[in-house]
């Protein structure tokens, strides 16, 4: 029982014995490891704590979500998808990191990396418009993070601004990974064949959820189905919102904002930089086939100057101006 409330394992941690021998010790964390500090925010069926590690005094994030509610309003699905998606992704600068899982009789908590800095849809909002150089930076941090996310099989369904953090260096940290979809990689006919894609190919479709409004992909609304090519629509969405400080396709209520996608009914705020534009309309494309692949875009006019990889995150972010 002690084992069940404190959770499952979480870590190895590999020591020796006195002879030299490698032994594995589990490491086991629970709401006793932490000492919790201020609410960070709240949502739907989770509320957000800063805390703190007593034994390393690292700071988190932990994510407590009540059992209760979760089975009430039938979201355990999304729990097991979380979990599961941020379990592949673990190796990106980009993706809030989760270290631990535990549980009590109560609730579930998820330990994540604290992003410090908060949404960028609130910076977006303090500064009504982002300049070229920020978008530039803050477009560059999301893409890299997209294309890893997409090599790992995970298509995020639910990109947007409210979605992307900021750590205390002000560089991104993408979290909400609860309705996001994970491609099962095409069975390769013998399960033992050496060759394992790591993800399953592009064109490949997702069953049926719906994101957020002004984001939605247009194939989405016709079919019912994302693929990767619906998280580059909403990467579209998002420069042009850092850009005119306010989403392409905005309406009185949701199905208007469905009506204006799904006849590219938009039109650029005048002053928006032609590069920029030139770049949005090369992702706003109705056929998901026919939108930018990630390459392209990064090798977009709009990206001079952007070193891609490692030294995209070792960089300092530009002031927000
Ligand atoms: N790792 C984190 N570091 C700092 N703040 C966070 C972190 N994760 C979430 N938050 C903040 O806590 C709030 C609640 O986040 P949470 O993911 O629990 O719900 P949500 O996804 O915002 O809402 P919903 O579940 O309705 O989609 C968010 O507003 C977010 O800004
Ligand atoms: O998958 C896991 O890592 C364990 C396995 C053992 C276990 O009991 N849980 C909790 C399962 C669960 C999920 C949702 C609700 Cl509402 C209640 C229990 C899982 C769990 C523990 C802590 C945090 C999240 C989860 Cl899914």
């Amino acid at each position: 029982e002690e084992w069940k409330d404190r959770g499952a394992a979480v870590g190895i941690q590999q020591d020796y014995d006195a002879n030299g021998k490698p032994v594995s010790r589990y490491i086991k964390k629970g709401v006793k490891d932490f000492n919790f500090g201020q609410t960070l925010g709240e949502g739907s069926y989770s509320t957000v704590l800063a805390a703190t590690d007593r034994q390393t005094l690292k700071e988190y994030a932990i994510k407590v979500l009540d059992k209760r509610h979760i089975i009430k309003e039938k979201k355990v699905k999304y729990v097991n998808i979380e979990k599961d998606t941020l379990n592949r992704l673990t190796d990106h600068p980009g993706v809030v990191r989760l270290y631990y899982t535990f549980q009590d009789e109560r609730s579930l908590y998820f330990v994540l990396d604290l992003a410090s800095g908060g949404e960028l849809l609130g910076f977006l909002k303090r500064m009504t418009t982002f300049d070229e150089e920020c978008t530039r930076f803050y477009g560059a941090q999301i893409l890299d993070t997209v294309e890893y996310m997409h090599r790992r099989g995970v298509i995020h369904r639910d990109l947007k601004p409210e979605n992307v953090l900021l750590d205390d260096n002000m560089h991104v940290k993408i979290t909400d990974f609860g309705t996001a979809k994970i491609l099962d990689p095409p069975n390769t006919g013998s399960g033992s064949s050496a060759f394992q894609p790591d993800a399953a190919p592009d064109n490949t479709r997702a069953s049926s959820f719906v994101g957020t409004a002004e984001y939605v992909s247009p194939e989405l609304l016709a079919d019912k189905n994302a693929c990767k090519a619906s998280d580059l629509w909403a990467f579209g969405c998002i420069i042009y919102q850092l850009l005119a400080g306010r989403p392409p396709f905005k309406a009185g209520n949701e199905y208007q904002t469905f009506q204006k996608i799904v006849a590219l009914d938009y039109e650029f705020p005048r002053g928006f930089p032609e590069v920029a534009r030139d770049l949005v309309e090369r992702l706003l494309v109705l056929d998901p086939q026919r939108r930018l692949s990630i390459e392209h875009i990064k090798n977009h006019q709009f990206f001079d100057g952007i070193t891609w990889g490692r030294g995209l995150w070792q960089q300092k972010a530009p002031r927000l101006k």
